[in-house]
Parts: C-alpha cells; sequence; structure tokens
C-alpha cells in the first residue's frame, strides 16, 4: 500500500471550558468526554477546599494549603483563580501551556469567573459550554445524591446557584442536562464542530493554494 503524505494542515489547540451551577453535572460530562476523546487533556486545578471522600489528589484537585495557594497567585503560577464558595480555586499555568504546546486541546470545569478571565488572555482559543440542570428540584437532588456534602454545604451551593445561572448568556453554547450520555455527545460535537474553525487549521492557506496551483 503506497504511504500516505502526512496532512499539511496543523491544529492550533482549543480550551474547552465547561461550567454550571454545582450539581448540574460538569464534572460527570467532562469524565465522560475524556474517556471518548483521546485528544483531550483534562486541566486540574488546584483548590484550599477540603477534599472530599472518594477525591483523588492530582486527580480531582491538587489540594494546598492557603500560603501557597496564594504564592502561586502571586509568582503568576495560576492562568486564573478565583473565590468560590468560600475556598480559592485556581488553574495551574504551566500543565496547560505544556498541552496546548503539544497540539492538545485541554478541557476545563471552572466557574463564570474563570471563564472572563481565560476569555480576557486567549479569546480566540476558547470554546465555553454552560450546563444547566433541568430542573431545581433535579438539581438538588444530585447534589444530594452525590453524598458527598453536608445538608449545610448544600444549602449554600443551592443559594448560589442563581448567581452562577446568571452568568449564561456569556458562554457560547448552552445544554440542558438531562440525559448523561447526550450531554457528553453534545459537548463532543461541539469540540469536533470547533476543531475545524478556519482559523484553527494552521497552514490551510497554503494547502489550498497548493490546490488550487495544480488545477
Ligand atoms: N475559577 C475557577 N473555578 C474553579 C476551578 N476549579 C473548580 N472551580 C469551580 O469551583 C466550584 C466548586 O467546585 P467543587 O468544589 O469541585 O464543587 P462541585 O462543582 O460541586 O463539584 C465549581 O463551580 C467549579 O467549577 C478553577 O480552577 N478555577
Ligand atoms: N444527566 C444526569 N442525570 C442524572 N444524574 C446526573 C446527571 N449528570 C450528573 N449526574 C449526577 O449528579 C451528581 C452531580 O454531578 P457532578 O458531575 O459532580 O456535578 P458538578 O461537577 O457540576 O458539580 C453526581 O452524582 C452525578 O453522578
Amino acid at each position: 500500500m503506497a504511504a500516505t503524505n502526512p496532512s499539511p494542515i496543523h491544529r492550533r489547540g482549543l480550551m474547552l471550558v465547561l461550567s454550571s451551577p454545582s450539581g448540574a453535572g460538569k464534572t460527570t460530562i467532562a469524565r465522560g468526554l475524556l474517556e471518548r476523546d483521546a485528544g483531550i487533556t483534562m486541566s486540574v486545578s488546584v483548590t484550599t477546599r477540603q477534599m472530599r471522600p472518594g477525591e483523588v489528589e492530582g486527580l480531582d484537585y491538587y489540594f494546598i494549603d492557603q500560603q501557597r495557594f496564594d504564592r502561586m497567585a502571586e509568582t503568576g503560577d495560576l492562568l486564573e483563580h478565583a473565590r468560590v464558595f468560600g475556598n480559592c480555586y485556581g488553574t495551574p499555568r504551566v500543565a496547560v501551556e505544556d498541552a496546548l504546546g503539544a497540539g492538545r486541546d485541554v478541557l476545563f470545569a471552572i466557574d463564570w469567573q474563570g471563564a472572563q478571565q481565560l476569555a480576557q488572555n486567549a479569546r480566540d482559543d476558547l470554546v465555553s459550554v454552560f450546563v444547566l440542570p433541568p430542573s431545581v428540584s433535579e438539581l438538588e437532588r444530585r447534589l444530594r445524591g452525590r453524598g458527598q456534602d453536608s445538608e449545610e454545604v448544600i444549602a449554600n451551593r443551592m443559594a448560589k446557584a442563581s448567581n452562577e445561572i446568571s452568568h449564561w448568556p456569556e458562554y457560547d453554547y448552552v445544554i440542558v442536562n438531562s440525559d448523561v450520555d447526550e450531554s457528553i455527545a453534545a459537548v463532543e460535537a461541539i469540540l469536533h464542530a470547533e476543531r475545524l474553525r478556519r482559523r484553527r487549521q494552521i497552514g490551510l492557506p497554503e494547502f489550498v493554494r497548493s490546490i488550487q496551483d495544480t488545477l
């Protein structure tokens, strides 16, 4: 069989952000997408919040103390950071830059403040998806069903849901997470389409010219 030429078109990596009120399902959708798509890497955030039962250091978060967090923020080691539900969260810069530099896409499950900061610095590389719950009662059921937070924590998250949801118009895409498989498929479709954006295809003008030159 004849060897095929390597594609002359390369792709610029993109940053795919998922935001939602707590419990709507962004972590579940992110995990599903990571299983199905080998080209995307999860950005693992640092946080000062306590580890939940079942969470894994370095997989769900890097759990760090306030002093270390403040130092990372001061020295520019965080691409964005914010205070959410009384704790600090941030995106380590190096891991994201390394992944993008290696031609990979990066997935973020962060809040609206983080999405705004990424948009300020790299709007062209950002694709943002807001995940809504199908109803308020289902949101509460999911928060409770996760079985990892106290009543006080759940009440606090429900109280903050309205504020998080108010940012939905700032996002490129909005999905209602009713059926989890459908939601994962929807985000997968967004990712596939966004990869084909003209500006992300490096070498496209040269490729088209080479075709035109031989016509
Ligand atoms: N800005 C920002 N928000 C984050 C980051 N990591 C997590 N968050 C947000 O912090 C909030 C609380 O996250 P978490 O404590 O894991 O609770 P969960 O969303 O209910 O699973 C969620 O809205 C996350 O999207 C981050 O690195 N930066
Ligand atoms: N479409 C869905 N239908 C039913 N349960 C869901 C769905 N999506 C997520 N869940 C469940 O809801 C809970 C909260 O989901 P999670 O992904 O942790 O939310 P978030 O990361 O937005 O806080 C988890 O127990 C998860 O299994």
